[in-house]
């Protein structure tokens, strides 16, 4: 149904009001009116799903408050604007507190305060609608296969644990470099599970200053501190129903760490300055790039906590370990940026995509999205050449570094690239790096000799 129409069922046992009622309420073309006269004939036609009822408070067969609670047991979510003779206020309380829509009395601003009552009706529901669309968008594009690009052996190893979340709670703990594709492995997890119509919590823990982290995390009353000028509603909370995602939780100070460690035990949350226990039906996934045994042996991560959060581990592989996902990822990402910008699609030639295997990235999948966007743009006639791929000085160095070698390697590693830079033109080489010539022949000899 499109959100500008509405089915209403309207229930009034007054002839001439009822007459009045359909008039007011078919002014609008969109809406289709069906008036009922008693309370029994309206809960038998609940089946044909109205999205909104009206309904008389004195009816002949039945209270109105009797009629209110069986539409509701039925249809919950439908709303009901109660229309009645007098002006009470007590029943007015009753009413909202049975989860009424709205109350309206007849009186003479009675047309426009339907007519406005339904409106809101209307962008509620369109709101809701669209909600819905996004989710059920999000969770098309997080569909494992569709959000995560890989085919390589330690991949593989991912998707099988990854299915194996799907039909549980089980708390997920996701291990890898920066940019490996920690925080899009929690939402793939989110959106195949059941909770995928629930809210999807992400928060970084080494973004927010420990002084604001708690008050973030579990909310907050009014005046519960100074700078506490309104409430907070915690993105535990929030998560309700859901997944809070933890990101970087090896970061998180340890007197914090005692009062997570009591949150996920008791499951059940109580602002800072409340006194009133929220439950919790909330997923835990967490994500670090560090080794987080290491930090409990320093004494810097509770140990009670890790064992809790452990769950499923989950390990990303860095991007080098990925063998041919490289190329299949950068196809990914280059057809990503050319549809985002209404560009043709690219092509890598042989030598870029060799360029792109021979790399480190030290950034992983992060670094390689910088590099096929700028290659993108850099290149000509759609196609990616290996002179369009660059490689930043400095993550040379750290691609470098990030190798384990031995000293002798390591050197190995600097002659071979001063020797590419200046054309093997030794004395400029040995020259630059400030050593004899001589022992430039020598590592040349036993760099050969090794190869
Ligand atoms: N397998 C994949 N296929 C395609 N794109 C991916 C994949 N994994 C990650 N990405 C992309 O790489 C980028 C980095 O991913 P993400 O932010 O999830 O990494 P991260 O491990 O959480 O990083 P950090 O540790 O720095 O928070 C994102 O743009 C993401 O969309």
């Amino acid at each position: 149904m499109n959100p500008s129409e509405l089915k209403i069922f309207a229930l009034e046992d007054n002839a001439v009001f009822s007459k009045m009622l359909h008039y007011i309420l078919s002014m609008d073309d969109e809406h289709e009116v069906k008036m009922f006269v008693n309370g029994r004939d309206l809960l038998y036609a609940l089946d044909e799903n109205p999205s909104v009822i009206t309904v008389d408070y004195s009816l002949p067969d039945m209270t109105g408050e009797e009629v209110i609670l069986k539409i509701k047991a039925k249809l919950p979510q439908v709303p009901i604007i109660v229309i009645s003779g007098q002006n009470d206020i007590q029943t007015a309380v009753s009413l909202f507190k049975l989860g009424v829509y709205d109350y309206i009395t007849k009186e003479e601003d009675i047309r426009e305060r339907l007519l406005n009552a339904l409106n809101k009706i209307k962008t509620k529901q369109s709101l809701e609608e669209e909600v819905q669309t996004l989710r059920q968008e999000l969770s098309n594009k997080y569909e494992f296969d569709k959000s995560i690009i890989g085919n390589s052996t330690p991949m593989k190893k991912v998707f099988q644990m990854l299915h194996k979340t799907k039909n549980n709670n089980i708390t997920v703990s996701i291990t890898g470099e920066t940019g490996t594709g920690k925080e899009v492995i929690a939402k793939a997890i989110h959106y195949n599970s059941n909770r995928k119509n629930k809210p999807f919590v992400a928060v970084n823990i080494a973004a927010i200053p420990t002084s604001l982290l708690e008050s973030e995390l579990f909310g907050h009353e009014k005046g519960s501190f100074t700078g506490a000028i309104a409430k907070r509603v915690g993105k535990f909370e929030e998560a309700n129903g859901g997944t809070i995602f933890l990101d970087e939780i090896g970061e998180m100070d340890i007197n914090l760490q005692a009062k997570l460690l009591r949150v996920i035990q008791e499951r059940e949350v109580v602002r800072i300055g409340g006194n009133k226990i929220q439950k919790l039906d909330v997923r835990i996934i967490t994500a670090t790039h560090r080794d987080l045994s290491l930090r409990m042996n320093e004494k810097l991560f509770r140990e009670d906590l890790y064992y809790r959060l452990l769950g499923l581990p989950i390990h990303l592989p860095p991007l080098r370990e990925r063998e041919n996902d490289v190329i299949l990822i950068a196809k990914f990402l280059a057809d990503q940026f050319t549809t985002t910008n209404g560009m043709k699609k690219l092509t890598f030639t042989k030598e870029a995509k060799e360029k792109l295997l021979n790399y480190h990235f030290p950034g992983n999948i992060r670094e390689l999205k910088a590099i096929v966007e700028l290659s993108a743009v850099m290149c000509d006639n759609d196609i990616i050449s290996d002179t369009d791929i660059q490689f930043s000085s400095s993550q040379n160095v750290n691609s470098l570094l990030n190798k384990d070698l031995t000293l002798k390697e390591y050197t190995f590693e600097i002659i071979r690239s001063f020797m590419d830079r200046y054309h093997d033109n030794v004395a400029t080489v040995a020259k630059k790096l400030d050593i004899g010539k001589v022992t430039i022949y020598r590592y040349l000899k036993e760099m050969d000799t090794n190869s």
